[in-house]
């Protein structure tokens, strides 16, 4: 049968990963899909690296708006990356009619609004399942998998990075900025990692799951992003002693006023399966009214993880190129005119429970103050870990962890405390989730 011609865009790690899992799979992949996958031709602007990874095998050119209006090209596979000039590769290659697989996460958060609409007036598919949690199937798991369910939480891991530095931190005590630049030689981190350790790139995953579980727009601008650089190693230690992990977690949860779009540092009680996901693997928990809740767990960076997802949507559109496009899943899991506008809701109003570590002077009575305070807060705590002074010191450490608050009444209640005489500097507050 004819094969499908593919373009890839970029053959940098996941563009590398995916010349060489197509070349050395291609007969099954071709089994599945029906026809031939064939990546005819490369646009890299480094075309040495470009021409040694195919081997002469493909067409390759420096110009990628070249490769996105070639006639001969079926499908446009961008792996460049960033907000810029993909932008406008994508768009252009949908006006000339070719389906796209992207792993572009930061495109798609950003401008998906406007890119999902001009596949589907074209009637293009924009696949990008190695866009998020990467070689785990979780785009397909939330839009086809769970499709009878009302979703109504997704908490993830979904930035390998950052848990390998977490992890690395924890277990090895190495230091933050070492452990980075091994993420980076090892092909994990973003051309700006500042996306992963500010928490960016799992923003921009949650954004693109939030659209998928609950059928609302693509809204990144409105989603709340914390990163991990704040994060202090005596945290970690306290909240292992009270039986959790801290994670970088991206949750999208429904509530009755709106969805919670959120990034942030989070206490995880070790107990649970994805408190103990470690390294750059990621896991997605997905809580659903008819399934219960699902775990979703692998690699979620680097070249042959993320070229598996990519592969496996271009196996869909050679499926859907054959049997027609009135096939077509719809991109963000719920029909296109069918998408509702709630509300995201501002940080303020979120409803969690926090790990709250404050230095306080030795002395009775301290605690009662801080107690009282969380009390006119309607704040309930759920356990407490009180040091002793070391010695010779008159200072000590209280930790408390509450019970769901709302985070505008924590802030309050925070500044409250910090407003007390025996409290000495700043109350450091972690967010807590239980998943259960
Ligand atoms: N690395 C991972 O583990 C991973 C996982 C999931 C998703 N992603 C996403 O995949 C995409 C690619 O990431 P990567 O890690 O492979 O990046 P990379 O930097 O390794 O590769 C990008 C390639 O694009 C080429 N390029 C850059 N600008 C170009 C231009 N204007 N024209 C032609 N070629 C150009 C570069 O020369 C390079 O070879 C990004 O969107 C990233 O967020 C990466
Ligand atoms: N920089 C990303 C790559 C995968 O999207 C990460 O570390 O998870
Ligand atoms: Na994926």
């Amino acid at each position: 049968m004819k094969p499908i011609n593919v373009g890839l865009l970029g053959i940098g790690t996941v563009g590398g990963g995916t010349w060489t899992v197509l070349s050395r799979n291609a007969e099954e992949i071709a089994r599945r899909a029906g026809r031939p996958i064939r990546i005819t031709a490369v646009a890299d602007r480094d075309v040495a690296l470009a021409q040694r990874v195919t081997g002469g095998a493909a067409r390759i050119t420096a110009d990628a708006f070249e490769l996105v209006r070639d006639p001969e090209i079926d499908v446009v596979v961008e792996l460049i990356g960033g907000y810029g000039i993909a932008k406008d590769l994508v768009l252009t290659a949908i006006e000339n009619g070719k389906h796209v697989v992207t792993a572009n996460k930061a495109l798609l958060a950003v401008h998906g609004k406007e890119i999902f609409a001009a596949a589907q007036a074209k009637g293009v598919t924009v696949a990008f399942e190695a866009a998020v949690a990467g070689g785990i199937p979780i785009i397909k798991a939330l839009r086809e998998g769970l499709s009878a369910n009302r979703i109504e939480w997704v908490a993830g891991i979904i930035n390998g990075t950052t848990n390998f530095i977490l992890s690395e931190m924890r277990d090895k005590g190495l230091p933050f900025a070492d452990v980075l630049k091994q993420a980076q030689a090892l092909g994990y981190a973003e051309a700006d990692p500042t996306f992963d350790i500010e928490g960016v790139d799992a923003a921009h995953k949650i954004t693109l799951m939030s659209a998928l579980a609950f059928g609302i727009p693509v809204q990144f601008d409105k989603a709340y992003v914390e990163g991990i650089t704040k994060l202090e190693a005596t945290d970690i230690k306290y909240a292992e002693q009270l039986g959790y992990r801290i994670k970088l977690l991206g949750i999208a949860r429904r509530r009755q006023a709106g969805i919670e779009l959120r990034v942030h540092p989070t206490l995880i009680p070790t107990k649970r399966l994805i408190a103990n996901v470690e390294g750059a693997m990621n896991a997605v928990l997905v809580q659903a009214d008819a399934v219960g809740s699902t775990l979703y767990y692998g690699k979620g960076a680097g070249a042959e993880p993320t070229a598996s997802a990519v592969i496996a949507d271009l196996v869909d559109i050679t499926r859907l190129a054959t049997a027609g496009a009135e096939h077509r899943v719809p991109h963000l899991a719920f029909q296109a005119d069918q998408l509702v506008d709630l509300p995201i809701l501002p940080i303020e109003e979120v409803q969690t429970a926090y790990y709250l570590r404050m230095r306080v002077e030795d002395k009775t009575g301290v605690l009662a103050d801080i107690t009282r305070i969380l009390a006119d807060g309607k704040i309930s705590i759920d356990a407490m870990l009180q040091k002793e002074p070391g010695e010779g010191e008159s200072q000590t450490d209280i930790i408390l962890l509450t019970h769901l608050a709302i985070e505008g009444q924590v802030n309050a209640a925070i500044a409250r405390i910090e407003g007390l005489a025996t409290v000495v500097g700043k109350v450091t507050r972690i967010r807590l989730e239980e998943l259960n």
